[in-house]
């Protein structure tokens, strides 16, 4: 079995190796650039002191950078914030494990870590230099890619209403239907973030309905139906029918990914699948493109504020059901430390303990992915459950399109196959899983 870390910075013909050597230095590039182009922003706000912020976070993170391509020591945080010392302590786990004493570097760590680590630094920058403190250096790109993807928005938002007008007393048939589209397009709307294309325009212009039938022999493992069953279960549980169910909705990218994934989460509520809403973001500026929630505000206002009217009657019942609590927004450290998800149990027992009350875990995207499986190179045919090695809070159930060599529970032959026909089938984001795992029940 290999089970060594997936993300081999070391080799140098490797996707992370290159990732490492090509995409995330054209990242801070940027980083740098857009800080730079709103010095008189800074300056308007806050005088000389604003002007100087801007230097020192320039000048840190052009050393970043030059730490990156040399190959030095990845350094401690300095800041104070609240999970520093967690991410000083995961530095210290990962040099326990160098097997050579050498030190923890850029290109000799897992590309997880170093990756996440990458983005923790920037906000290092940001937060070492308060004046700037709470400046989003990824804010324009996702604003950005969410106004070029207002057809496929307004098409998607057209569709809920109409589904939702159109369904008086649907059959258990229609709902599956309908639930399955809006799982599919929340799926592919994972096709759009910012990171893998080091921030250049990825967004959605075509129906994502349409799409759907021609994507769906790019799914590699589809175990809608079980999401399904899951679902219909609790609507037949006791328990559940009295206090409702409960999805909770691992954010990823912002722009037209999070308006798939509040449609889904709109449908779900509206036709009574779900009694509640919760939906997961990440506490700081995130592998370019995520959601923090500042963009779910800003995405929600926007969405309310459409001159297209089905949009904004979306974005008014969004608003609706986050005031009335059927909706809530929640972000954790958790989910911006480089941890594997089974670290959680230890690591975050209060993160844990929240989801263990869920009764359908929705992961959203690739990272969550790798952090799901612990980024391994696992054998094609290891199943999901046991790559997830005793992660296992609620039923759950990722939504990926792949970008990255990691991919777990696939038929013998499959993951030969592909490779021989289109080598680079795990990172060119073609392909795409919904792979489920139900934790048995406690006897
Ligand atoms: O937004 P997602 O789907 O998590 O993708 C993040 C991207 O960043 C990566 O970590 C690569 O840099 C890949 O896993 C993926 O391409
Ligand atoms: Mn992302």
């Amino acid at each position: 079995m290999r089970t060594q870390n997936s993300g081999n910075v070391r080799s140098s013909r490797s996707f992370a190796y290159l990732t490492v050597r090509d995409r995330l230095p054209t990242i801070l590039t940027k980083v740098i650039d857009t800080i730079h182009r709103n010095k008189n922003n800074f300056f308007e706000e806050h005088g000389e002191e604003g002007v100087n912020a801007e230097k020192r976070a320039i000048s840190f993170l052009s050393k970043l950078r030059n730490e990156l391509q040399t190959d030095k020591p990845v350094l401690p945080l300095s800041d104070d914030a609240e999970d520093t010392v967690a991410w000083n302590e995961y530095m210290q786990r990962q040099q326990d494990m160098m097997e050579d004493r050498q030190p923890v570097s850029w290109f000799k760590s897992p590309w997880l870590y170093v990756e996440c680590y990458m983005y923790r630094r920037i906000q290092e920058a940001v937060w070492l230099n308060p004046p700037i403190g709470d400046f989003d250096v990824f804010k324009e790109g996702k604003t950005q890619t969410f106004f070029e993807s207002q057809q496929a928005i307004m098409f998607l938002c057209t569709h809920l209403r109409e589904v939702l007008t159109s369904m008086d007393n649907p059959n258990e048939k229609q709902l599956f239907d309908h639930f399955l589209k809006f799982l599919q397009v929340s799926l592919w709307g994972n096709k759009c973030d910012l990171s893998i294309s080091a921030g250049q325009d990825n967004s959605q212009k075509i129906s994502p309905i349409e799409s759907l039938a021609s994507l769906q022999r790019f799914i590699l493992v589809d175990d809608s139906d079980q999401v399904w069953s899951a679902l219909m279960t609790l609507q037949g549980s006791r328990e559940t029918e009295k206090r409702g169910a409960r999805v909770d909705l691992i954010l990823d990218n912002a722009g037209f990914e999070l308006i798939t994934d509040l449609v889904l989460g709109d449908f779900l509520v509206s036709v009574g699948l779900a009694k509640e809403v919760r939906f997961h973001g990440k506490s700081f500026p995130w592998f370019v493109s995520d959601v923090t929630k500042k963009d779910f505000d800003w995405t929600i206002r926007q969405t309310m504020a459409s001159n297209h009217k089905q949009m904004s009657a979306c974005g008014v019942q969004w608003k609706r059901f986050l005031k009335e609590g059927v909706w809530s927004y929640h972000d954790h450290r958790f989910w911006t430390l480089p941890h594997e998800f089974c670290d959680m149990p230890t690591d975050a027992a209060d993160l844990y303990t929240d989801l263990q009350g869920s009764d359908l875990i929705l992961f959203k995207g690739d990272l969550n992915y790798r952090k799901l499986t612990g980024d391994r190179d696992w054998e094609h045919t290891v199943p999901f459950a046991r790559a997830l090695r005793g992660f296992r809070p609620a039923p759950l159930c990722s939504l990926r399109t792949l970008k990255a060599n990691v991919q777990v529970g696939l038929q013998p032959g499959h993951g030969e196959m592909l490779t021989s026909q289109e080598p680079d089938w795990m990172t060119n984001g073609k392909y795409a899983v919904v792979q489920f795992f139900c934790p048995p029940r406690e006897q």
